[in-house]
């Protein structure tokens, strides 16, 4: 079978964004698994959710959060650049204001392999972003920080950072480009710590949420970054939380927070691009790279007006496509 990248990536080859986006890792689902418990970290090389996250936050209880730290360390040294069913086994520290942080810094510091995305819960300032910085600088040494494939996911989980949110995502990038600290890929949404910031009453609906929601998704597009959307955390809801990814997914989310098993086949297929954006955005690379020979830069498709970043959009479609298939997920 032809690469559709390769075929994406050959028609655009003329811009240097587009072919650093061939590290896409798609994160249609991301499955917490609370590291406190041994029974649920023994499931993770066989857990199919794009990206799996090794969590030492609030799925850990206070109590256990040493025992937590120990076991994640264990399980990256055991398992990373081993064969995985996920494409990301990435791991969720606790906030910087949980005082937590640096212990939990410490601890990981002694595994001898870092996870694949480390995970920052309630980042609330662009300052906040500054102090984890210098934690990480200082507990895992400038050299194992700087230049590394490990990538950086964020969660907005309060109305100050829900308005904050572009200084935020501006400082995280600046540090990557500026001091070559890990590359922010995703942003998500902490729908439940948000709901208690601001007083609201959670319902299955969501309507509660829907100003931040749209606000998120849009600040998280004008940076590129993947938008990840709320917890859905009925359960045995299964229609609620498939309405949930619908919906979550046609505004522009990229991807939904998982906190069961079970959830992941739903919404990963409610996640992935229908046949009919496939073949929409191969047809755009095609005319794209077309209208680029041609010496044209915004053209007419299907009634659109196309230009460079509907490509980029149609190469995140072909990039997905093609990993999930790759991965036989
Ligand atoms: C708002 C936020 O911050 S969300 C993030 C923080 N929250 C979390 O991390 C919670 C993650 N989820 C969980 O801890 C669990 O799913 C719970 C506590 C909600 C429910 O767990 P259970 O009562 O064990 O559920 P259930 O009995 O249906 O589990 C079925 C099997 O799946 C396993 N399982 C359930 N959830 C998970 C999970 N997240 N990861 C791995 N395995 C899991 C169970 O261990 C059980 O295994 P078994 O069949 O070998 O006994
Ligand atoms: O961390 C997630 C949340 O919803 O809060
Ligand atoms: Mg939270």
């Amino acid at each position: 079978m032809t690469s559709l990248v390769g075929y994406a990536r050959r028609c655009a080859s003329q811009f240097a964004s587009v072919s650093e986006k061939a590290k896409y890792v798609p994160r249609r689902s991301l499955l917490y698994v609370p590291a406190s418990s041994e029974k649920m970290l023994n499931k993770v090389p066989l857990m199919k959710s794009d990206c799996v996250v090794l969590e030492l936050e609030d799925g850990v209880a206070l109590t256990s959060k040493a025992v937590a730290r120990s076991n994640a360390v264990k399980t990256l040294n055991q398992l990373q650049g081993s064969m995985l069913s996920c494409f990301e086994l990435g791991l969720r520290v606790n906030s910087f204001a949980s005082g937590l942080l640096e212990d939990d810094l410490k601890e990981l510091s002694k595994a001898e392999v870092l996870p694949a995305a480390f995970m920052i819960p309630k980042v609330d300032t662009p300052e906040d972003v500054a102090t984890i910085y210098d934690l990480f600088r200082t507990t895992f040494g400038a050299n194992r920080i700087t230049d590394s494939p490990t990538r950086l996911v964020i969660w907005i989980e309060s109305a100050r950072a829900l308005l904050d949110m572009p200084r935020i995502v501006s400082s995280v990038i600046n540090l990557h480009r500026n001091s070559g600290f890990f590359k922010l890929d995703a942003v998500v949404f902490g729908s439940d710590d948000f709901c208690a910031d601001i007083g609201a009453i959670r319902t299955a609906e969501g309507l509660e949420n829907i100003y931040a929601r749209q606000r998120f998704v849009t600040v998280c597009k004008a940076f590129q970054l993947q938008a990840i959307d709320s917890v859905y955390i009925d359960l045995k809801d299964e229609e609620g939380l498939r309405e949930s990814c619908l919906q979550g997914h046609s505004w522009g989310f990229t991807g939904k927070q998982a906190i069961h098993p079970s959830q992941v086949p739903i919404i990963q297929d409610s996640y992935k691009p229908s046949a009919e954006r496939v073949e929409w955005a191969k047809s755009l690379a095609d005319a794209f790279s077309m209208h680029q020979q041609g010496g044209t830069g915004a053209f007419s498709f299907r009634g659109q007006m196309i230009d460079r970043p509907l490509l980029l959009q149609a190469m995140n479609v072909l990039q997905m496509q093609e990993r999930i298939m790759g991965g036989g997920l």
